[in-house]
């Protein structure tokens, strides 16, 4: 299995329809679907929009500490089983928060089982708070504030949901999380175009992009994001499912990487978009026919691209060179 770095994971998107269900049930809540199949059955998206207004309807059965803390296990639990070994994930506290959960209920979940998993799954950790940007950049402002007053360990923030309207206005936001010396991410050119890609970096100084495809519509910031090495955290199965792209075989992979792209794979919301981080990988491998060279430096990326310290990126980094090395003896 090859040691992935997964930094485009929203946890709300990995809530399976077993575990939404198990919640819901324990909380009192009754479903507007009869079963799990019927649940399902809604899982065609027409956009990204269409898509949202599912994943908040079923984020709203989170309602304990207990049950984020089961939501961050199950993805944890699964992401081990595709080789992840580092993951810096996404957490959209204004989601719950507007639904009267309070911050310390959700993220005391959330962090609990992060704590421990180095200890029980073997992946180190990072958590990203991202907020909305259909919501008021004050929303944004005071949810920052608030948080920054509890005692959980925050890795960065970042920006979701529909990408729509200027992301300008929550430059506070990233001003103050860059204050407290946290990174900073923002999703751009999903659904959006180039120029939203433009707006982050000049704007609200992001580290990172994520998804960033349609930044390939703009040359000139092309040049800029490689000569600047600012990655794009790619999620393949995400585009198709959103229809970003129409299938698999259309995604400009190879043309990003011939280009110098720091491109990663992730999985975005992987129990909406039928898979997690290595069946991303291991479609993309299918359909593009990628080599071990292409798949290597798709790892290397990943490692680049981490918020983490010396001493974990040279350990991540001696990973990938033990697997590539080990698909060479495999192949010789
Ligand atoms: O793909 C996405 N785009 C924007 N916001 C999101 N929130 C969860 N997934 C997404
Ligand atoms: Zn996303």
């Amino acid at each position: 299995m090859m040691p992935t770095v997964e930094l485009h994971l929203h946890l709300e998107g990995t809530f399976e329809p077993e575990l939404i269900f198990a919640v819901a049930e324990r909380n009192g809540i009754t479903l507007p679907y009869g079963d799990i199949e019927e649940l399902r059955r809604r899982y065609e998206f027409t956009g990204l929009q269409n898509f949202l207004d599912l994943y908040y309807a079923n984020m709203a059965v989170l309602r304990h500490e207990q049950d984020f803390a089961d939501l961050t296990r199950a993805y944890l639990a699964r992401a081990r089983r595709a080789g992840v070994r580092h993951a810096e994930v996404f957490f959209d506290i204004q989601a719950h928060t507007s639904r009267g959960v309070p911050a310390e209920v959700a993220l005391g979940g959330v962090s609990e089982a992060l704590a421990a998993s180095e200890r029980e799954f073997g992946i180190s950790t990072g958590l990203i708070v991202t907020f909305l940007r259909h919501l008021p950049a004050e929303d944004a402002l005071r949810s920052l504030e608030e948080i920054l007053r509890l005692d959980v360990p925050l890795l960065g923030v970042g920006l979701c949901s529909s990408e729509v309207g200027p992301a300008a206005p929550f430059k506070p936001v990233y001003d103050l999380a860059r204050a407290h010396g946290l990174r900073r991410v923002a999703h751009a050119g999903e659904e959006g175009p180039a120029a939203n890609v433009r707006e982050v970096l000049d704007v609200l100084g992001v580290e990172r992009v994520d998804h960033g495809i349609r930044a390939l519509e703009d040359d000139a910031l092309v040049d800029r994001l490689v000569a600047e090495r600012v990655p794009l955290t790619l999620c393949p199965l995400s585009n198709v499912r959103l229809r970003v792209l129409d299938n698999l075989a259309e995604y400009p992979l190879r043309r990003m990487l011939e280009r110098g792209l720091v491109v990663t794979i992730n999985s975005d919301d992987p129990a909406y978009f039928g898979g997690y981080v290595d069946e991303n990988v291991r479609q993309l491998t299918d359909v593009l026919g990628l080599s071990l060279d292409e798949l290597t430096t798709l790892a290397r990326n990943g490692v680049e691209a981490a918020f983490v310290d010396d001493a974990r990126r040279a350990e991540l980094a001696a990973e990938v060179t033990a697997w590539r090395e080990a698909q060479l003896a495999h192949q010789g």
